[in-house]
């Protein structure tokens, strides 16, 4: 596979220039009276005009034709499995587990007021020919869980493999070519954008580093490709519009407004050190914030390898309940709490105020366990999004799959009752 080069770097302001075109990007200004090259200059917004300076999010595109370059938008019948109808499936506050197919599997809200969240699982094993897609509801966290993705944007192109993870955001076009079978886990959010979570305490490093984030390099193709389709997903209904040339034909830009890139392998673990177990937010890597401090329209979190020292301490994820919605799913190995129940690829959701932990075996083995240093999760990667919205499974995710592990609760059913008159036990 070719060797791509990236920018490093997370919110920053970035330049770049196709290196066969040098010159392409204007200096000191955006809009030239006459581009060079005969490029067109096309400003591509993240946020309002007037958003607040530390929220800008805006890139200037130079490129061979605007995307306005097309035939009218019609419906399309590419995703039938894509909806925002969460109200298909009768409400369910039960334990759900399911292995991964296509299509949406649970969410809340609208895009239409800019306020909710989808999750997506995909499963492909053919090259998007032809076309490229775009959400104009909102950015797409992507996580492979198999087979690499080689993804073309506007802005270059990137390779993402399990492990790593793809931020495409809103309004941005690309197209995946992949070599074998592909699937893995979709984030998208109809609010605002994905930030680096504040350290507080931490201080000014670790967790997801911002040098750690790359974002592609300007890379231009010039082709004519009769019935080349953009194909959107726009209210939560898709549509394409033809046009006959390639939409990636940006020759230079610049700007904070970018696709990017993170391998979940470089994050920097905080835990304690002492006792007690640590809220899962201390591995969040990726944030959506609402507009309540503190209270995430979703939450990226990662359960990586680790050390874990903690004394007299149940060492495991704790029984819970939640006032958010948790949606986790697994990229490799297994998860500490359900070591036998949960696949790679699979995923679980346990809903607002739904009681969740360590399955039996877990308890029991982490009850009596020598608590010596260890080093836990190797070879592992489960993740969550976690959500202050409460979710609706879709049609396919609650039947059409038929993947629902009926079974799921059995997994604490024989939690013995170990209540004594001992104080010590
Ligand atoms: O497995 C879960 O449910 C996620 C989770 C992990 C953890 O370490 C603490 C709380 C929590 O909800
Ligand atoms: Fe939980």
């Amino acid at each position: 596979m070719e060797e791509l080069k990236y920018l490093s770097g997370f919110g920053s302001e970035f330049t770049s220039e196709d290196p066969r075109r040098p010159g392409a990007l204007p200096v000191g200004q955006n809009s030239p009276q006459r581009c060079a090259y005969g490029l067109y200059a096309e400003q591509l917004s993240g946020s309002a005009f007037t958003a607040p300076r530390h929220d800008n999010k805006r890139s200037w595109l130079y490129r061979i034709r605007p995307s306005v370059v097309h035939k009218p938008f019609k419906r399309s019948n590419v995703s039938k499995y894509l909806t925002h109808n969460w109200d298909e499936a009768d409400p369910d506050p039960n334990q759900v587990d399911f292995v991964a197919g296509l299509h949406t599997v649970c969410g809340a809200g609208d895009p239409r007021s800019r306020n909710g969240i989808a999750i997506h699982v995909y499963l492909c094993n053919a090259t998007m020919q032809k076309s490229a897609f775009y959400s104009s509801d909102g950015d797409f966290l992507i996580v492979p869980q198999e087979g690499v993705l080689m993804i073309t944007t506007e802005f270059g192109k990137m390779q993402v493999r399990p492990n790593e993870i793809a931020v495409i955001q809103l309004g941005m076009r690309f197209s995946v070519a992949v070599d074998g079978p592909t699937r893995g886990y979709i984030l998208e959010v109809f609010d605002g954008h994905f930030k680096l979570p504040d350290l507080g305490p931490i201080g000014a490093n670790g967790l997801a580093n911002p040098r750690d984030f790359l974002t592609p390099v300007a890379h231009y193709e010039d082709r004519e490709i009769p019935g080349f389709k953009i194909i959107n997903k726009y209210q939560g209904a898709i549509f394409e519009a033809e046009q006959n040339h390639s939409p990636f034909d940006v020759v230079a830009w610049h700007g904070n407004y970018v696709p990017y890139k993170y391998d979940l392998s470089n994050f920097m673990v905080i835990n304690s050190v002492s006792f007690d177990h640590c809220d899962p937010s201390i591995f969040t890597v990726l944030t959506c914030p609402s507009v309540r401090p503190g209270v995430a329209i979703a939450d990226f979190v990662i359960f990586p390898p680790r050390w874990s020292v903690q004394e007299n301490t149940f060492r495991p994820p704790y029984y819970h309940r939640n006032c958010m919605s948790e949606f986790m799913g697994l990229i490799l190995g297994s998860y500490e709490a359900k070591e036998g129940g949960f696949l790679p690829g699979g995923a679980s959701l346990h809903s607002m105020m739904t009681p969740h932990g360590p399955d039996d075996r877990c308890f029991e083995g982490a009850s009596k366990a020598a608590l010596v240093p260890q080093k836990i999760a190797v070879g592992t990667q489960a993740f969550m999004f976690e959500s202050s919205l409460s979710m609706a499974i879709t049609k396919w995710g609650a039947e059409t799959c038929q993947k629902l592990d009926a079974k799921y609760y059995e997994c604490w059913q024989n939690l013995p009752k170990l209540f004594t008159d001992k104080i010590n036990i």
